[in-house]
């Protein structure tokens, strides 16, 4: 009879099993791949389970939306052209990770191309580009970057097995580009990767997407494979999901706008989600709320300095004493959309008619304010949806005498952190230290969770605006500007 193998110890504070997200920067090249894979192998080697769970390369998913764009307004030549430069950057990469040109994962690229090439060829026929076929044709990015990443784990002699976000068990409504998990996904994802988790492997899910019960391919919204991972650590009850990134975990301002940015070393749920909310790109708005249930912890970890922390979100974050804010934020590219004129005024229908409008058209309200003689509406909008959202108020406006007006080139900025809340002063230090700056403020808003305070300013003055009162609440670090 053979030697029963030694049981593995796992030391007191190894994590059980982590769900490891890897975004499109840590995917953009064979060398990036490469590494990434040497972050997993760090835990399995500890006796780790590792769920990953991969972004597109970086800029596949915007140059896939731009070719199916292409395609529906007829230039089939460029969109061609585009899926060939995507093809040889996907060859490249696979070639460099040691495929072999007849082998599998080389057959199934070339496969998912030419699926590829005639979803888009079907867009440029019928000249119409649907949110269902738009998910579609994005979602190949992810598709497509799995089998990389598991044929990086399987250089460094793990086992492992992709899937899509719907063969992973991610089931989801049919709002086609913003997509929700239903319920039964939790069930459905764990029965699938507790099977190959206890088969020695480790899966590789091509995050932002799932399926429809029709099982046509859903997105889940930009930068939704963060969401991908935090779906798969609450169905598998993971004891952390890490999200690696290019920075040093969440900061207290996006670091290539504001060089003096901290890292935040604690950071409770609802404190990202209004980070995440107003334009901190580190993750997905909706990400946290799968992890609040069980109270998974999730760490935002630096790619190129694996052993520091990072920062941790948990339930119960501490607030350092003083600490009223912990980070400013912005959003780029808004519009202000004001509704005004005496057919508003005492008619409180009209203001209920705008807000149903919108909410059916799945318009996000990034402000609101309305003047208290109620003669005035104003809501910012993101630029890219500003058209759509006076075409939609057209309807509950129609027959009054009301006026429209549109002001492009604002920004949203925010100030959150949950140690503002009954502090008084900190709206003061804000308007104060936009005013250093002589900056002009068009919209005000505080949340009634108290956890944030925003206002619309010209795009323009934005970054200064960001810089100037990061300082006023102290978050500069040592590092000069
Ligand atoms: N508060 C912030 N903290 C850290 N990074 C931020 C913040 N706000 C914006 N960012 C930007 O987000 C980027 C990381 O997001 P992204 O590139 O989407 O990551 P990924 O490719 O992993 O999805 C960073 O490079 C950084 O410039
Ligand atoms: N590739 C998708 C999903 C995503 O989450 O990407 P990233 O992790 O690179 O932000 C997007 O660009 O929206």
């Amino acid at each position: 009879m053979s030697a029963q193998p030694e049981p593995v110890s796992i030391p007191p504070h190894q994590p059980r099993l982590l769900v490891m997200k890897f975004g499109g920067t840590l995917m953009g090249s064979s060398r990036a791949i490469r590494h990434s894979a040497s972050l997993v192998k760090r835990s399995t080697v500890l006796g780790t389970l590792v769920v990953v769970v991969v972004s597109a390369m970086t800029g596949v998913t915007n140059g896939l939306l731009k070719l199916a764009d292409a395609a529906e307004a007829g230039d089939i030549a460029f969109a061609n052209d585009e899926i060939a430069i995507m093809r040889n950057r996907h060859f490249t990469a696979a070639q460099e990770l040691g495929a072999a040109p007849d082998s599998e994962t080389v057959r199934e690229i070339r496969e998912m191309h030419e699926t590829l090439r005639q979803a888009v060829y079907g867009v440029y026929l019928l000249r119409e580009l649907t949110p269902r076929s738009r998910d579609l044709i994005v979602s190949f990015g992810e598709r497509l970057s799995a089998p990389l990443m598991a044929l990086a784990l399987a250089q460094d002699g793990l086992k492992s097995h992709h899937l899509t976000g719907g063969q992973a068990g991610i089931l989801t409504d049919s709002h086609f580009g913003n997509a929700k998990p239903l319920p039964t996904t939790y069930t459905r994802v764990k029965d699938r990767l507790d099977g190959l988790l206890g088969a020695g492997m480790t899966p590789v899910v091509a995050g932002f997407m799932g399926e429809t019960v029709k099982g046509a391919i859903s997105t889940l919204g930009r930068g939704g494979t963060d969401f991908t991972a935090t779906i798969v650590g609450a169905a598998l009850h993971a004891d952390e999901v890490w999200t690696w990134k290019d920075v040093d975990g969440f900061m207290s301002a996006d670091p290539r706008s504001v060089p003096r940015a901290r890292t935040i070393v604690q950071l409770s749920y609802g404190e990202v989600m209004e980070l995440a909310y107003f334009g901190a790109k580190v993750l997905h708005p909706l990400a946290v709320t799968p992890l609040q249930d069980h109270g998974i912890p999730l760490r935002v970890k630096s790619a190129a300095d694996p052993d520091f922390a990072g920062t941790l979100v948990v339930a119960d974050a501490v607030t350092l004493p003083g600490q009223s804010v912990k980070a400013v934020t912005a959003i780029k590219g808004v519009s202000i959309i004001t509704v005004s004129g005496a057919g508003i005024l005492g008619v409180p229908e009209v203001v209920a008619d705008l807000f149903n409008t919108l909410a059916r058209e799945n318009i996000t309200l990034l402000m609101v304010s309305q003047s208290s003689s109620m003669s005035n509406v104003s809501l910012a909008v993101q630029s890219a949806s500003a058209e759509r959202t006076v075409a939609a108020l057209r309807t509950p406006l129609a027959g009054r005498q009301l006026q429209v007006d549109i002001q492009e080139g604002v920004a949203v900025l925010a100030i959150v952190g949950a140690g503002m809340r009954g502090t008084k002063g900190v709206a003061a230090r804000l308007f104060g230290a936009l005013a250093t700056e002589d900056i002009n403020i068009l919209m005000i808003s505080q949340g009634s969770s108290e956890l944030n305070i925003s206002v619309a300013i010209e795009e323009k003055d934005v970054d200064s605006a960001t810089r100037e009162v990061h300082g006023a609440f102290g978050l500069d670090g040592d590092v000069p500007a």
